[in-house]
């Protein structure tokens, strides 16, 4: 039966039934934390629950990691990598980073379903999602065999080399948003350069990752991946301060970015951090709209606009401003807002209650502000999704650039608009944020693209298109967006450490 035939009813209880039956199938068996290559209970012996943000059902309960948990897995890591994973050759290691990708490639559709029954995202992103992390795989195992030093000219009695080591053992914590691309991200060039990982995924989203880690069990040489689920305060934070780590890497709020690099300073350690973002898209009046509107929905109701890097403050010239936010209004309201297990739903719910709430604080921060709603503004009104965390796709106009909502990252399905004239004065406002993650520019024009692009205060300029992740390319922020580069082979480089040898002769 089409869903529109059906009654609100009827389709709730579609939901429920898809979601619970999907559940059965996916959730893994094995919902402790892996460490040294075993499945344990928590020292404490607690657990926590995940939900499934579509029903709200519980979907499993994982192990809370404490700070016991992780100096076992951080022993248990250095332990594999002196006995095992130091002795692994770049081959070797690469040979591993293929499996894994190939194991994603095989598995993709089960880990796309069980990362939508987690996380919420539409099906279709979250297959997107499992190519992406397939391919970083790919990508990671092709880069552990790049691992070249320099030879530095030096004066006829010395020669100079460089070899580039792993640091040993790596703390990395992971987000909810792209939880198994996030772990991909951390995992793949970690390994590539021959270190061992102690991960700690979100609460919010732990069973992609622990399915990820049944499945690779056999490929994995035990200890050099292990992972510690738990909340941020009891488990991640004993991470960052840990003494035998030798970097932390980061992807979360720019608040808790600052206090893992307080804990690093404390020991001296490396760390990578990938924080929050608020990212104007520049669109010229010589924009072929059409692709304009495909870009900017992308960019901003992409994954819910669950998305550090998501484009969130438009900037579009006064002379193709109204036809410009009519076509986005109408490509928003055209958003299917359904259950995401379907493949027809574009638009899915956010993951946690808590982060709806935060979303609708900034949407009373521009009613109050009396700014106009071109689209949005709430919940969708559909009753069948009443159980679920479902904020419509929002477009706000005539806005204050100093409202918090403007300012701050709202990590959901809404975007504030800026009508400009003059160039100098909106790339001023365009940079007038504490963050500079990415960006995006809009036009027929290539070489006005490249200016535009050396203008803006981010680290990563999109032109005519946007939120496009290849293995290879360096991703990270200017500003308080944070420090040092996810992905491509800077990411490998992240994750050594330099050693000079200067060697005599005659
Ligand atoms: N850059 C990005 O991609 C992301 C940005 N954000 C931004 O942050 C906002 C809040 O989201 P939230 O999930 O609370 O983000 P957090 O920064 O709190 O969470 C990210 C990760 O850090 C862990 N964590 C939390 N507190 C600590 C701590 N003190 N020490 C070490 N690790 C910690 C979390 O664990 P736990 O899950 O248990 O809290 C999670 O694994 C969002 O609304 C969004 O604006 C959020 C996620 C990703
Ligand atoms: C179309 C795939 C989008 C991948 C986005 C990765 C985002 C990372 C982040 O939010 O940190």
């Amino acid at each position: 039966m089409s869903t529109e035939s059906q009654t609100t009813e009827e389709r709730q209880d579609a939901i429920e039934q898809r979601h619970t039956e999907a559940a059965e199938e996916l959730v893994p068996d094995n919902l402790k934390l892996y460490i040294g290559g075993e499945w344990v209970d928590s020292a404490s012996g607690e657990t926590f629950e995940t939900r499934d943000p579509t029903t709200g059902e519980v979907l499993g309960e994982a192990q809370a990691g404490n700070s016991e948990d992780i100096d076992r897995a951080v022993e248990t890591a250095w332990d594999a990598y002196d006995e095992t994973w130091s002795d692994y050759s770049a081959a070797e290691r690469q040979r591993v980073l293929a499996q894994l990708g190939n194991y994603v490639e095989e598995n993709a559709e089960d880990l796309a379903r069980l990362e939508t029954l987690d996380n919420g995202k539409p099906i279709s992103e979250a297959r997107v999602d499992m190519q992406l992390v397939a391919d970083h795989y790919h990508y990671f195992a092709a880069a552990a065999r790049t691992h070249e030093g320099r030879t530095i000219p030096s004066d006829e009695t010395s020669q100079i080399e460089t070899v580039r080591e792993p640091y040993g053992v790596v703390g990395q914590i992971i987000p909810w948003n792209f939880p198994l691309l996030m772990s991909a991200w951390k995992l793949g060039p970690a390994l590539a350069a021959g270190n061992c990982s102690v991960l700690k995924p979100a609460e919010e989203t732990p069973l992609t990752v622990l399915k990820f880690l049944e499945g690779v069990d056999d490929i994995l040489p035990d200890g050099v991946v292990n992972l510690v689920t738990g909340f941020g305060r009891e488990a991640g934070e004993p991470l960052s301060q840990h003494p035998d780590i030798r970097k932390i890497a980061f992807t979360g709020s720019t608040e808790v970015g600052r206090s893992i690099m307080a804990n690093a300073a404390e020991n001296i350690h490396d760390i990578t951090l990938e924080l929050g973002g608020k990212s104007p898209v520049v669109v010229f009046p010589d924009a072929d709209i059409e692709t304009a509107v495909d870009v900017m929905v992308t960019s901003i109701y992409h994954n819910t606009g669950e998305c550090c890097s998501a484009g969130s403050r438009l900037f579009v010239h006064s002379d193709v401003k109204d036809e410009f936010l009519e076509g986005l209004s109408a490509a928003a309201e055209d958003l299917v807002i359904d259950d995401p297990l379907l493949d027809e739903t574009t638009l899915g719910p956010k993951v946690t209650d808590e982060q709806v709430q935060r979303t609708m604080e900034y949407i009373q921060e521009a009613q109050d502000a009396d700014a106009e709603f071109v689209t949005g503004g709430g919940a969708p009104d559909d009753e069948a999704l009443a159980d679920g965390n479902f904020v419509a796709p929002t477009l706000i106009d005539d806005i204050d650039h100093d409202n918090p909502a403007v300012q701050e990252e709202i990590f959901g399905p809404v975007l504030e608009s800026f009508e400009w004239d003059d160039y100098d004065e909106m790339m001023e406002q365009a940079n007038d944020v504490d963050y500079g993650l990415a960006a995006g520019v809009i036009t027929s024009d290539l070489g006005k693209a490249y200016d535009t692009a050396k203008d803006l205060e981010a680290g990563n300029v999109w032109i005519n298109q946007y939120n496009d992740f290849p293995a290879g390319m360096p991703f990270g922020g200017y500003k308080e967006s944070g420090i040092g580069r996810e992905i491509g082979f800077e990411a490998v480089e992240h994750y050594t450490q330099t050693k000079t040898i200067s060697i005599a002769h005659d």
